[in-house]
């Protein structure tokens, strides 16, 4: 047979032929996995032995161990208990088996008979046969009696019998064991006022009575509300002797002589448990039940249950399908109330005025339209000091003072910005945004033009009709030349139904005096705006290139915020070098001049320089710059938009 002793031999023959032994021993497949395991790990001492007294080369020990240590591994990782050890989950179940053999056997040596031949159970029967009467057992005696088979079986340890007290009076007050011998009727007459739990003890009144035998257990002197695991209590009620009477057994626990009907709490009624841990059977019963099927709330839970959930985490309010749901989403009546105006679309939804558009509709231009760009202060706009004084004028001195700018001071209904590209006329309409306080739609012509036949229309006339509920309103739409350009005959019907549409919109019949609707307008290319519409944009504000003291002012506004050395007359000479170039070109040029520091770092400290390390920007980068920046509006275009200026526009 295998034996695994550790390899203690300093002879090298000795030690040789242990291991052949070994070896042998773990083929001949007598081995059960535990001597494997152990011949595996010896081996495996063995081989760090012979390494370690040169007997081994480093390659034949690596070799060797990698060997047996995978062989080992099988062994104990294998779950087949012929061949490997990893099966205790086997073993604790058959361990588990075995207890609950001997359980069901210490359950069923107790039988009725068994309990009822004990001399002194016999002594009691006598003596209660000699008084003619019946003793009872309160109801928490720790036993549950068969009554179908007729077998007595007890639940707890059967020490806490007191087979030995001839008398075996239940522990309480003395009233109580004359109290207990009730008639039927009388636990009739207590029934209705019974917690539900003691249903059952109700409904075993039906069962054939049988001598009574009087157990008393130590649970039944605890309070009610006592602090025990919820559901002990339970254990301990006898589910079936019929003259029990929960009634007298609430008595049983008023050592004060209460009225039992009021409950140990005193006056509250019995389902009114609140703030006791106590729960009858059948609220148990339920509770296990939902436990079971679902982790839901109970629905139409008693009173008593409802106190217990609510003392639950996160039951603040209450829950499950019976309760009101309460939605994530701010409720309309809260809005109505003017919790958030602004953000949602349900108050204009509700307006009368809205009422004949699709609610689709609507939430298109409500979550397509309004904007919320970053904020942008008169201040960042370089130059053009007449537009923006125009703009204020018109903007947002009457959004500020409407009582004012009323009759012939009134507002025009739109404005039209135009000039070179990269000029600012989009800055200006974000500047607005910001700085009216009116609501502000920024919308592009694509979002008013549709595929479908009418729905383009239909866009523009709702976008003017939610404007309309959200006074004072600025309608910013760029590049406007694209929705009222001059109408052809050639083009198509229904773009030109939408422009149709528009202009009646922005001063048509439909359109109030008192509207406080401002549309702006802002083209490059305003020579293509249809007549009708340009006479409806009133004030025509031309947004010339910048002169050489905006110029100044976008290089200073972009280089306050880098790290630079450039002195005043190098900044004066990149001024006079960008004539002709618009804010936009401008602003490049910047980028570009912000770049020179970094390309002049070499490549291979690029990945661990820091931003100290970078050097500033320098005139230098500016001369560099300029070499590849180059003005994007040409002299011949500025020609006509001066001309058009000359001719249509409202500036000097
Ligand atoms: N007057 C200015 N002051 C400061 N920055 C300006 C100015 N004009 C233009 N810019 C810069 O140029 C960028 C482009 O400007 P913007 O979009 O307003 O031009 P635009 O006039 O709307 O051009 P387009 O006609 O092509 O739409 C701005 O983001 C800003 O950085
Ligand atoms: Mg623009």
């Amino acid at each position: 047979m295998f034996h695994s002793e550790p390899q203690t031999s300093p002879s090298c023959s000795a030690h040789l032929d242990e291991w052949q032994r070994r070896s042998f021993d773990i083929s001949s497949g007598n081995c059960t996995p535990e001597q494997m395991a152990d011949a595996y790990r010896d081996h495996i001492l063995s081989i760090q032995y012979a390494w370690a007294s040169s007997q081994l080369s480093q390659a034949g020990m690596a070799s060797l161990l990698r060997t047996y240590s995978e062989r080992y591994a099988a062994v104990l990782d294998s779950d087949d208990p012929t061949t490997g050890l990893n099966n205790y989950a086997e073993g604790v179940l058959h361990l588990a088996r075995s207890q609950r053999n001997y359980s069901d056997k210490w359950e069923s040596s107790l039988t009725m008979e068994s309990v009822l031949e004990l001399p002194s159970v016999q002594k009691m029967i006598q003596a209660e046969k000699g008084r003619g009467d019946s003793l009872v057992a309160p109801a928490d005696g720790n036993i549950s009696v068969g009554q179908q088979s007729g077998g007595i079986s007890l639940s707890a340890p059967f020490t806490e019998v007191r087979s030995e007290d001839p008398l075996f009076k239940p522990i309480g007050p003395p009233q109580h064991t004359t109290e207990v011998n009730n008639t039927a009727s009388n636990a009739a007459d207590v029934s209705a006022e019974r917690p539900l739990g003691s249903q059952l003890i109700t409904n075993s009144s039906t069962l054939p009575t049988r001598p009574q035998s009087v157990f008393s257990h130590p649970s039944s002197v605890l309070p009610q509300g006592n602090s025990g695991p919820v559901g002990s209590m339970q254990n301990y009620q006898c589910s079936s002797i019929p003259i029990s009477n929960p009634f007298k057994r609430k008595n049983f626990y008023n050592p004060h002589g209460e009225d039992s009907s009021r409950g140990p709490q005193g006056g509250q009624a019995a389902t009114d448990r609140s703030g006791s841990n106590f729960r009858t059977a059948r609220e148990q019963f339920i509770i296990d039940q939902q436990k079971k099927h679902s982790h839901q709330p109970q629905r139409g839970q008693t009173p008593g249950m409802a106190a217990t959930v609510k003392k639950s985490l996160g039951a603040n309010r209450p829950r499950g399908a019976s309760s009101k749901f309460v939605s994530p989403i701010p409720r309309q009546e809260e809005e109505e109330n003017g919790a958030s105006r602004n953000s949602s679309q349900e108050p204009q939804i509700l307006d009368e005025r809205l009422k004949n558009f699709e609610p689709k509709i609507i939430e298109l231009i409500m979550s397509e339209i309004m904007d919320h760009g970053p904020p942008v202060v008169w201040d960042d706009i370089a130059g053009l000091e007449f537009a923006k004084t125009t703009i204020k004028e018109i903007v947002v001195w009457p959004m500020l003072r409407p009582d004012i700018f009323t009759g012939l001071r009134g507002p025009p209904k739109g404005i039209l910005l135009f000039g070179p590209p990269g000029t600012g006329k989009t800055l200006i309409g974000k500047c607005i945004a910001c700085q009216s306080g009116a609501t502000f739609f920024s919308i592009s012509a694509s979002s008013l033009t549709s595929k479908w036949v009418g729905e383009g229309e239909k866009m523009v006339r709702a976008l003017f009709a939610i404007a309309r509920c959200h006074q004072p309103a600025v309608i910013f739409i760029d590049e406007i030349d694209s929705l009222l350009s001059q109408r052809t005959d050639g083009e198509h019907d229904s773009s030109r139904r939408i422009k149709t549409e528009f202009l009646v919109q922005l001063d048509g019949a439909a359109t109030a005096a008192d509207d406080r609707i401002l549309v702006v307008g802002a083209t490059n290319r305003p020579q293509e705006i249809d007549e009708a519409a340009r006479r409806r944009l009133a004030k025509r504000l031309y947004i010339p290139l910048p002169e050489a003291a905006a110029r100044q002012q976008i290089v200073t506004n972009l280089m306050v915020r880098e790290k630079n050395q450039l002195r005043e007359h190098e900044l004066e000479s990149v001024v006079r070098a960008t004539e002709g170039f618009s804010g936009a070109d401008m602003t490049q040029l910047c980028r570009e001049a912000a770049l020179g520091p970094i390309r002049s770092i070499r490549l291979s400290d690029i990945a661990t320089i820091t931003t100290d390390q970078v050097r500033p920007i320098l005139y230098s980068d500016f001369q560099e710059a300029l070499k590849t920046v180059r003005p994007s509006v040409s002299s011949k275009d500025l020609e006509l938009y001066e001309e058009w200026n000359k001719t249509f526009g409202c500036g000097h």
